[in-house]
C-alpha cells in the first residue's frame, strides 16, 4: 500500500485536486452541483496520480541514481517494470478525463488531460533531461489545474481564475528550483540539467527571487476583483513569508537556505488556496 502510494504521488496529487478546487471555487457566477463538484476533483486527482506513475515508469534509470528518489518501488523492484502499468496508466487517465467530462464538460476534461500531459510528456519525456527550461515550462501543468476547476463552473474563464493560472505557473519554478538546490550533487551526477546544475547556485537564486515576487505580487492583485479579504489575508501572509525566505536565500545561497524556501513555498501555496478557497465559501455563505 505505501508502495503505491509513493508510486502515484498521492500527496502531490493532492495538493493539485486541491488547486482546481480553488479554480472552481474563485470562478464568480455559474452553477455547479456538489457531487459534479466532487466529481471533478476526484478526476483531476486520478489524472495527476497516472501522470506521476507514468513519471516513475520512465525514469526509473534516472531514479536509480538519486538518493532522494532510490527508494522507490520500480527502482527497488518491489513493483516489476513491464507493459501492464503503461496500460494501467493510461485506462486511469481515460477514466479520469471521462469522468471530468461527464460531470463537468469538454473543455473542464481537456484542461484535466493537459495537466497530465504536460507533466507526463513534455515536461518528463521532451525536457527534463534536455533542457533547463524544463520547470518553466513544467509549471503550466499546475495552471491547468486551475483551469479545469474554473471550466468546470464556467467555461468562458473569468478573469480571477486566469490569474490564478498564471499564478501556479509562477510558482513551480520556485518551489522545484529551491529542492534543486539542496539537491544539486544528485541532478549534476545524474546528468539533469536543473537551473542550479546549468547556471550556479546565485544566479539560480535570483531567478527564484524575482519569480517569487512577481507570482507574491500577482496573487495580491487578485484581489481587485472578487476575492475578499480573508483571501487577502492569507495571500499576503504566506508571499510575505516566502518573499522573506528567498531574500534569505539570496543573501547566502546553499542547501539550508534552498531547504527553508522550498518549505515556504508549500506554506505559501497551501495557504492561497486554502485562503480562495474559505473565502469564496464565506462569501457564497454570506450571500
Ligand atoms: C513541473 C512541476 C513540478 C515539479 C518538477 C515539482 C517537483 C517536486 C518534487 C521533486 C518534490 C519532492 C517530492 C519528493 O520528495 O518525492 C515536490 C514536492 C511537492 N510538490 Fe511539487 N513539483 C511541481 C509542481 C507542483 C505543483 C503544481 C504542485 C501543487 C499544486 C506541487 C506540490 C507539491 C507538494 C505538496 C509537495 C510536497 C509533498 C511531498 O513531499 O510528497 N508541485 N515537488
Ligand atoms: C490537471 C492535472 C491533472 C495536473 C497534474 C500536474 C502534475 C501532476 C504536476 C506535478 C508535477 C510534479 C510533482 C513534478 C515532480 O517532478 P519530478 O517528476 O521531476 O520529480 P521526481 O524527481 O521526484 O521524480
Amino acid at each position: 500500500m505505501k508502495a503505491l502510494l509513493n508510486l502515484f504521488k498521492l500527496r502531490i496529487g493532492v495538493a493539485i485536486a486541491l488547486t482546481a478546487v480553488a479554480g472552481l471555487m474563485i470562478s464568480p457566477g455559474g452553477q455547479i452541483g456538489g457531487w459534479q463538484a466532487a466529481v471533478l476533483t476526484l478526476a483531476v486527482l486520478l489524472s495527476s496520480s497516472a501522470a506521476g506513475a507514468f513519471n516513475q515508469f520512465y525514469e526509473v534509470d534516472l531514479d536509480a541514481r538519486m538518493g532522494r528518489t532510490s527508494r522507490r518501488p520500480f527502482v527497488t523492484g518491489r513493483f516489476r517494470h513491464h507493459g501492464g502499468w503503461l496500460a494501467l496508466i493510461v485506462a486511469l487517465t481515460g477514466i479520469a478525463v471521462a469522468a471530468a467530462w461527464y460531470a463537468a464538460n469538454a473543455l473542464a476534461a481537456l484542461y484535466t488531460f493537459l495537466g497530465a500531459f504536460v507533466y507526463a510528456v513534455v515536461y518528463t519525456v521532451w525536457l527534463k533531461r534536455r533542457s533547463a527550461w524544463n520547470i518553466v515550462i513544467g509549471g503550466l501543468a499546475g495552471s491547468f489545474a486551475v483551469l479545469a476547476g474554473a471550466a468546470a463552473v464556467q467555461p468562458a474563464l473569468s478573469v480571477e481564475a486566469m490569474l490564478l493560472a498564471v499564478v501556479l505557473f509562477l510558482w513551480t519554478p520556485p518551489h522545484f528550483w529551491s529542492l534543486s538546490i539542496v539537491c544539486r550533487d544528485d541532478y549534476a551526477k545524474a546528468g539533469v540539467p536543473m537551473l542550479p546544475v546549468v547556471r550556479g547556485e546565485r544566479f539560480a537564486s535570483w531567478a527564484i527571487f524575482l519569480h517569487a515576487v512577481v507570482m507574491v505580487g500577482l496573487s495580491l492583485a487578485i484581489a481587485a476583483w472578487s476575492p475578499g479579504w480573508l483571501y487577502f489575508a492569507c495571500a499576503a501572509t504566506g508571499g510575505g513569508l516566502l518573499v522573506s525566505r528567498t531574500i534569505a536565500l539570496l543573501r547566502a545561497p546553499g542547501r539550508a537556505t534552498a531547504l527553508a524556501s522550498f518549505h515556504a513555498s508549500l506554506v505559501q501555496l497551501s495557504l492561497l488556496l486554502l485562503g480562495t478557497i474559505a473565502d469564496a465559501w464565506m462569501r457564497n455563505a454570506m450571500a
